[in-house]
Formats: C-alpha cells, structure tokens, sequence
C-alpha cells in the first residue's frame, strides 16, 4: 500500500514540476508574463552567452537522447522499478529544462522585428496556436503514457505499441510541428533567441530520425509501413483520384 501511494506521489510530482517548467517555457521565449526570459539578465560578451547557452541546450539534448534509447531503458529499469522509469525521464528532463530557463544568458540584439500590428497579432497567434497544437498533439497520442502517470497508476513498464491517432495520419510528428511553430513564429527575434531556436531546430531534425531508427526495430512491419506512407513535418497535399 505505502510502495503503491509512494509511486504514485512520485510519478504525479514528476508531472506537477514539468506542467510548472513547461507552462513558464512559454512565457520565457514570449517574453511575456514571467520575471525572467529568454532576452533577461545581464549581457556579458557575446562568446560567453554562445557557450553557456549550448551547453545547456546541448545538456537538454542529450538528457533526452539517451534517456529514451531502448538500450538505456534495459539497463536502467535494473536500477529504478520499471513503473517509474518514465517519470524518471520526465523528472530528468524537467531539471534539465529549469536549469536552461534559470541559467539561460541573454543576447538582446535584434535581429528581426515586426511593426505592423496585425502581423504582430497574427505571429503571436501562431505562437500560441504552435503550444496548443503541441498539448493537443500529445493528448491524440496519449498524454499520460507519454508523462508517466499511467504507469504509476498501473504500476508497470508500457510497452511501446503502435499509434496512429487522426493527427498522426496526416504526419509523423506533431509534437515536434507544435515545437517548431512556437519557436519560430515570434515578431521580436534577438538574437538569443534566434540561437534557442535554430539549435532546436538542429536538435529536432536529429531526433526524430532517433526515434523513428528505434520505433522501427520496436514495432516492425506497421511501423516501417507507416514510415512510406505519413510524411514528417509537412502534410501531403491529398491527391483526388478522378473516375476512370
Ligand atoms: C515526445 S513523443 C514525440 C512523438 C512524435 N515524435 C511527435 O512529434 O509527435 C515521443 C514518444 O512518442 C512515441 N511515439 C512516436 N510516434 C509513435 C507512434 N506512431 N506510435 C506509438 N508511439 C509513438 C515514441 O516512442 C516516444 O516514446
């Protein structure tokens, strides 16, 4: 009983802490809101901030990589209970994320900026339609597996299965889509921030293709099936065929 309420306090404190994290991310790269953002704090020499900063993009991307490798999982369900593996990663990823959000150094200068008011609503629109499209996209592929908590509740490891909700007929990866919108549609770009989101991008492009080399040895033939016939990021336009 105590073991089962102790998995579940810690799969569901994993959440809370990456819901926090996740929710002030939109506010740091809008600017917006939060006390601190992506254009904050005090400007040292451009170099400095260069590193610094991806370091701890690079520190993100490879808490995420190998932390989600089928190779890592094996070992590392011997050392924590296979039921809490993934809010583990969810945990690890969430540290990961406060400290690029607390020791993220700015470079303000501008590189773009839009004027026209209704281009600016129109950005920041996009801007927040990217997140929903993003939460929504997770919820289409199931959010608590994706989050853990399902197998807290159930107290075991989810096998990977096979997936292929309504918005994963039209592509691949929406997720990463989400991602890719709210990083890029923005009508103040510095500097910094241009770097967060062009390293991003980077880091995206490389995943995916890791985690689509591991889905396929995972799941086989529906999956490789899958591969031919939804495309990644850009939906295929549909092709109506006329009667003969
Ligand atoms: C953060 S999600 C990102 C999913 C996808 N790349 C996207 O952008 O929407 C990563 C997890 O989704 C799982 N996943 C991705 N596509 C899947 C599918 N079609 N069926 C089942 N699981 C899938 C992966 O195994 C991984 O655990």
């Amino acid at each position: 009983m105590l073991r089962k309420a102790l998995t579940f306090t810690y799969g569901a404190v994993a959440y809370l802490a990456f819901l926090g994290a996740f929710l002030y991310t939109i506010g740091f790269l809008a600017g917006a809101v939060v006390p601190k953002d992506v254009d904050d704090g005090t400007v040292r020499p451009v170099w400095q901030a260069v590193v610094v900063d991806l370091a701890l993009l690079g520190l993100f991307a490879v808490q995420h990589s190998v932390m989600a490798r089928p190779w890592f999982k094996q070992r590392w369900t011997r050392i924590v209970p296979p039921a809490i593996e993934r809010s583990t990663y969810v945990l690890a990823a969430t540290v990961a994320l406060v400290l690029l959000l607390w020791l993220w150094q700015p470079w303000p200068t501008t590189v773009w900026s839009v004027d026209a008011g209704w281009a600016r609503a129109a950005l920041w629109s996009l801007y927040l339609l990217g997140w929903g499209f993003l939460v929504l996209s997770t919820f289409a592929l199931g959010h608590f597996d994706l989050f853990g908590l399902r197998q807290v509740l159930a107290r075991r490891h989810a096998e990977p299965s096979f997936r292929e909700p309504p918005l994963y007929r039209v592509i691949r990866h929406p997720i990463m889509v989400g991602f890719l919108i709210a990083f890029w549609a923005v009508p103040d770009m510095s500097a910094g921030r241009l770097l967060f989101a062009a390293a991003s991008t980077a880091y995206i492009m490389v995943g995916v293709r890791l985690e689509e080399h591991d889905l396929k040895q995972q799941l086989g033939a529906p999956y490789a099936d899958y591969l031919d016939r939804v495309p990644r990021f850009v939906p295929r336009p549909k092709v109506s065929h006329g009667e003969h």
